[in-house]
């Protein structure tokens, strides 16, 4: 059959556009309690979208947070609430192949939220990955690694149990570097906590801290030289204000990491102007996605600043994004901390991650390049099949 008026092209062709917008909560266990100077976490919260689109792909994203509010603004639950009742509809009908286009859309409609956006952000990324058949990396410009390496964060709260977790990890040549959670007990303790590690593991182990804002300035002055001289070659945001990173920053043989303190390229800007900080942990939830990801990091280069990509402990879908854009950086200095999915006792892909020999490879196929396990997703969602099966 003739068809006189078929398209003349395929970009001429009506473009697929967002169909629906779903929503699931899935609680998961932790393998030990994750103890930070401002939670303790017994397990995770996932809170996954799936974007459906008219040709008939979707695209998975996922948000977390860490101790609910404990971390910022933003819960799970109101990550899904916000979501079904005002992204939804912003993005119903919609061109599903003009990411950009369409996030700035919501962001008109959208303020605040940056976790959630980031969600949806992914499932579009990875609904037009496997759309056009190529890896998310390839939609941020292009990857230039395949494998990042791994840090992993030591945070059971008893150091004779940390240093027998970090001697596990280097016999199974998972991690090397390693991130204690400190902030949460005195200076002192907390120090020779630190210090005890650092000596157990000597050469074979690089030893940072994160201190989650717990300290004040003349804490964070006191406890930077400290460290320093217990061989800890990184401390992350010891203070929580930006100007007070800026007056401790290389007064001490240490370096000195930002993390809370960056909330998109906006803060980023703030802080290299200020030369805040030796390294910014880059997020994508904290950014707002995994484009102002990539203008954070730009930032940071533009500005002799180190990169080091941050996670907010997501599962394997909020994990995957993280990689595939910190694959595309151009420095990636301090390495990752994408260890998520190893904290959980549940795995919700299909095909688990690969992670071997201190690094994480990131997935080569279209889109994200995993696929969830739906069975497991169901038994896992809050109200979900386990609620229904008497155990
Ligand atoms: O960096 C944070 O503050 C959050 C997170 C990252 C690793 C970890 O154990 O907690
Ligand atoms: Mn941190």
């Amino acid at each position: 059959m003739n068809q006189p008026y078929a398209p003349l092209s395929p970009s001429l062709a009506a473009a697929p556009v967002v169909t629906r917008v779903e929503t699931v909560i899935l609680d998961l266990p932790t393998i030990r309690p994750h103890k930070l100077s401002v939670a303790t976490m017994n397990g995770q919260v996932l809170m996954i979208v799936r974007v459906h689109c008219s040709d008939g792909i979707a695209g998975i994203g996922e948000c977390t947070t860490i101790g609910g509010l404990a971390y910022g603004g933003e819960s799970p639950e109101s990550m899904k609430t916000n979501i079904d009742a005002w992204f939804a509809p912003v993005m119903l009908g919609q061109d599903a192949t003009r990411v950009q286009a369409l996030m700035a859309r919501i962001g008109r409609m959208v303020k605040e939220n940056r976790f959630a956006k980031s969600a949806v952000e992914c499932a579009l990324l990875d609904a037009q990955g496997k759309r056009v058949g190529l890896p998310v990396s390839e939609l941020l410009g292009g990857r230039r690694r395949d494998r990042l390496p791994v840090a992993w964060t030591l945070a059971s709260g008893d150091t004779a149990r940390d240093i027998a977790e970090a001697e596990r990890m280097l016999d199974g040549r998972r991690h090397r570097v390693f991130k204690l959670k400190i902030g949460a007990r005195a200076i002192r303790d907390d120090i020779a906590h630190v210090a005890r590690i650092k000596a157990a593991l000597g050469d074979r182990a690089a030893v940072r801290v994160d201190v989650n804002m717990a300290w004040s300035e003349g804490e964070a002055a006191f406890g930077m030289a400290a460290l320093a001289d217990a061989g800890c070659d990184l401390v992350e945001q010891p203070v929580a204000s930006a100007a007070a990173l800026a007056r401790l920053v290389r007064r001490f043989p240490v370096a000195l990491m930002a993390d809370e303190s960056l909330t998109g390229p906006e803060s980023a800007f703030d802080l290299a102007r200020a030369a805040g900080a030796d390294v910014f942990a880059v997020k994508l939830e904290q950014s707002g996605g995994a484009f102002n990801a990539l203008r954070v990091a730009a930032i940071a280069d533009a500005a002799g600043i180190g990169l080091y990509g941050g996670t907010m402990l997501e599962g394997a879908v909020g994990t995957v994004i993280s990689a595939h854009a910190f694959a595309t950086f151009a420095n990636l200095q301090w390495g990752t901390e994408l260890f998520g999915p190893l904290l959980l006792t549940e795995e919700i892909l299909t095909e688990p991650l690969d992670y071997s020999d201190f690094e994480l490879t990131v997935p080569g196929g279209p889109g994200l390049g995993i696929t969830l396990d739906e069975d497991r997703v169901a038994f896992f969602a809050r109200d979900g099949i386990r609620k229904t099966i008497k155990v």
